[in-house]
């Protein structure tokens, strides 16, 4: 069972087709980045699948259930900001939202302690920083012991350092069997973080793939000479088709382990070689070009 299936999903608002036809996967375990620009129609696909608003069209499945009463009983969110008591401290916060929720208040040290809060948890929530407030947030949601938690932008508006720290969080409660689907606009970050992606633009879901698969396609530079020497050296070891290049520059597409095999080869045929480069893809211009280049990317 997928933690999280939509079958063309569709929202409009007016005129405005806010999300059209998504039909996404988010398997167990994994760490799910919904990627996409801004305005793309992440937050609008979230707040479908958590029951916030109703969708125009298509279906959702979340742990295997549809919408309906305790469907979302395994289900941590963090979406639009939490609503705390500014007055009370995180803790107490916490507590009330324990109560409320039937949860034993023993969880509430346990999850400051994943969220690493523990050390300000009796302080007014008033004198939180943005990545304290984010951080009790996902404690919030974590309350329930969530199977899948459900994040919008998880890090926006935090410093480098408040980012790094959710990633590390988030990381945490994959490896520890929770899976995750966040939203983000940032590429670089859902690089670091996810195991698959799902790339959403102007509410298409344009491309769902493994950051593995978005991250292959790098290629070998090689810089040798004499150029017609090297050249039927790598094209006796690649094949012919394979091996384009010109003034001694030569672009290979190879797996970045075929490195040193290469190397040895030309110079083994008495080539000189004076650069040999992984070069990895150009992931920003991939993401473009899926998004149409309708937006930059961070
Ligand atoms: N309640 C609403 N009424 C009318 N239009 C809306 C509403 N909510 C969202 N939209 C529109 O739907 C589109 C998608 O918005 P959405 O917030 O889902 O995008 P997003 O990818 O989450 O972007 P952002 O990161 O900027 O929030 C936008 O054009 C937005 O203006």
């Amino acid at each position: 069972m997928n933690p999280v299936e939509t079958i063309k999903l569709a929202k409009n608002f007016d005129e405005v087709a806010a999300v059209r036809d998504v039909s996404l996967t988010v398997r167990p375990g994994e760490v799910y980045g919904f990627l996409g620009p801004n305005g793309a129609g992440k937050t609008t696909t979230l707040r479908m699948l958590l029951g916030l608003i109703r969708p125009t069209s298509g279906s959702v499945r979340i742990l295997g259930k549809p919408p309906g009463p305790g469907y979302l009983d395994k289900v941590g969110a963090l979406i639009e900001g939490p609503a705390f008591y500014p007055y009370l401290s995180g803790r107490k916060n916490l507590v009330v939202l324990a109560d409320h929720a039937g949860v034993a208040r023993s969880r509430v040290d346990e999850v400051l302690d994943v969220v690493s809060l523990s050390g300000r948890a009796g302080d007014r929530y008033s004198t939180y920083s943005l990545g304290m407030k984010q951080r009790l947030g996902l404690a919030a949601a974590l309350l329930k012991e969530p199977e899948l938690l459900i994040l919008d932008e998880p890090t926006n508006g935090l410093d480098p350092a408040g980012m790094a720290d959710m990633r590390v969080t988030i990381r945490e409660l994959a490896a520890n069997g929770c899976t995750v689907l966040l939203s983000s606009h940032l590429l670089a970050e859902v690089e670091q973080i996810c195991d698959r992606v799902g790339v959403i633009t102007r509410g298409e879901l344009v491309a769902e793939t493994t950051v593995a698969q978005l991250r292959a396609g790098g290629t070998l530079r090689v810089v040798a000479h004499p150029f017609d020497q090297a050249r039927s050296v790598l094209s006796a070891l690649l094949g012919g088709g394979r091996v384009l290049g010109s003034e001694s520059v030569f672009d290979l597409e190879v797996e970045q382990d075929q490195a040193a095999k290469i190397n040895a080869e030309l110079v083994g045929a008495g080539v000189e070689v004076s650069e040999l480069r992984w070069r990895e893809p150009d992931l920003e211009q991939a993401f473009l070009e899926l998004t149409g280049g309708v937006s930059h990317v961070d």
